[in-house]
């Protein structure tokens, strides 16, 4: 890692374009729109570089267990990479079950150092098991997988030990969910701040408690946002609405926040599916997301 004295961390873009996770195949296209787009700017302050995008490899496509598990450890080893020249991973999805990638890999980097935390933010609680999904889908899973509960395929892509534990871990934006993964995220005393709290306390607030659990007892934060956190009427791009999410421009306010902190060590935007955006209103979403969070220190 670098020293508080070197230069600012570039932003290292990388890309997981998958959707093997996921029903819908249009979000596999959201690493390449995003890139084409250009809506990630770099600034006089802020160095920001594409990396590789990263596909399921061709041996690994029979199953979609088998394509998440090797584009998870592929996308691992890179996040670790860029952790590892003091750099600033960015991981852009494809669906979300890259999260098992991008967290194990900061898991790796910093484990001898200590825990991580994570803020999930997200529509969905993204925490069943293959016991417990009514849709069979794996973007459903990755925050249970990363907290070591699930198939070992998913559990076990960097060591067997949870990347994650749950007193370290938080949801923002839940408003959808089936009873098996609340259940779980109950049982392991995961904090979930719902739409309903969110409404009630103001985002502002939420987020203030949101980054006490995820600094807590840990040697640095990241975050995942899954873009169907946001609300469809201004954000249709995912393959998974739902109706009464946040406001970009609040999610923004909240975010930025983490503005040169140097606990803040990796970030996640997935989800993003170009065919269902109304022009590339949800691309720039993900741009002014990214832009709030720098520059970076
Ligand atoms: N990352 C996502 N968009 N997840 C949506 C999951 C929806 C539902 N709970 C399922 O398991 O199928
Ligand atoms: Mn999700």
């Amino acid at each position: 890692m670098k020293s508080a004295s070197s230069s600012p961390r570039s932003i290292i873009v990388i890309g997981a374009a998958s959707c093997a996770g996921a029903p819908d195949p249009g979000c596999a296209e959201g690493p390449d729109a995003l890139r084409r787009y250009r809506v990630f700017h770099a600034t006089p302050l802020q160095h920001v570089a594409w990396d590789a995008i990263l596909r399921v490899p061709r041996e690994a496509r029979d199953t979609p267990l088998h394509a998440v598990a090797a584009l998870s450890a592929r996308l691992a080893a890179e996040v670790e990479a860029v952790l590892q020249t003091g750099n600033f991973p960015l991981v852009v999805g494809g669906d979300h079950s890259c999260a098992i990638g991008t967290w194990s890999g900061v898991h790796r980097a910093l484990a001898d150092r200590g825990p991580i935390g994570l803020i999930w933010i997200d529509a969905h609680m993204d925490s069943h098991t293959f016991a417990t999904t009514p849709s069979g889908q794996i973007h459903g899973m990755p925050l249970a997988a990363l907290l070591g509960h699930g198939d070992a395929a998913l559990t076990a892509i960097d060591g067997p030990e949870a990347k994650l534990r749950p007193e370290h871990v938080c949801l923002i934006g839940v408003r959808s969910f089936e009873a098996g993964e609340a259940v779980l995220l109950q049982q392991l005393g995961v904090r979930v701040f719902d739409m309903d709290e969110i409404r009630r306390r103001g985002l502002a607030e939420v987020f203030d408690e949101a980054l006490a659990i995820v600094r807590q007892g840990t040697v640095g934060f990241g975050v995942s946002v899954d873009l169907d956190a946001l609300d469809p009427e201004e954000e249709p791009g995912v393959g998974t609405p739902v109706p009464g999410g946040l406001r970009r421009a609040e999610l923004a306010a909240a975010l930025s926040q983490l503005r040169g902190d140097p606990a803040f060590v990796a970030m996640e935007i997935v989800e993003y599916n170009p065919r269902r955006d109304r022009g590339h209103a949800t691309a720039d979403a993900a741009g002014a997301l990214v832009d709030a969070i720098t520059p970076l220190k």
